[in-house]
């Protein structure tokens, strides 16, 4: 696999190694080994996968949880989005700085985004199947939105329209209100 650096140090964008042969294509999406070598490079113990479907112009996020906050390893397994993940770590160097990647089922790319982040994505296919690893556990008492458009964060979303948002991501406040 190679793992590529972001502008935040800590957050990481995989390519898989793909073997592709006259009936399709294998690859090893996770390998604790090879992860947390090449990585992390310090432990990582996943304890829930999550899928979601969502359709073209959906934007979910974004999300972190402030107990049991979650490492997330995320990819596409069908379609696209475009997956943010924001450093809201009070003393980081990179605090308030996000990360764009674009992840498909096509690219088969996966982005790292240890604790410390908010992450969300917005699709940009006619609908895409988003599958991901967290560190801990769903804490929804925890669960935190920080609104999409946050002019202080100032993400650079691919978007033509308004996304479509849940109820509960169309109620988040900028980041400095919910961090103070
Ligand atoms: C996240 C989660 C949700 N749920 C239940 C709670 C709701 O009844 C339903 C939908 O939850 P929600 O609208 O919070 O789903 P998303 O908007 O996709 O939330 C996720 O979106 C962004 C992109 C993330 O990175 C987080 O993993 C997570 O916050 O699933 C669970 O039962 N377990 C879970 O881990």
């Amino acid at each position: 696999m190679q793992v590529i650096d972001t502008r935040i140090p800590d957050v990481k964008i995989i390519e898989p190694k793909v073997f592709g042969d006259k009936r399709g294509f294998f690859m090893e999406t996770w390998n604790q080994k090879e992860f947390e070598k090449h990585v992390t490079g310090y432990p990582v113990k996943f304890v829930q996968d999550n899928h979601s479907k969502s359709n073209k112009g959906i934007l979910r996020g974004l999300h972190f949880q402030t107990e049991n906050t979650q490492g997330k390893l995320v990819r596409v397994v069908s379609g696209e989005v475009f997956d943010v993940a924001v450093d809201i770590r009070i003393d980081s160097p990179t605090y308030g700085e996000w990360v764009g990647v674009y992840l498909s089922a096509e690219n088969k790319k996966q982005l790292w985004i240890p604790e410390g982040f908010a992450h969300g994505f917005y699709v940009t296919s006619n609908d895409a199947e988003f599958v991901y690893k967290c560190t801990d556990f769903y804490n929804p008492k925890s669960e935190v939105s920080i609104a999409w458009n946050d002019p202080f964060i100032n993400i650079d979303w691919p978007i033509v329209k308004s996304p479509k948002l849940s109820e509960k991501d169309s109620l988040a406040k900028p980041l400095k209100l919910v961090l103070g």
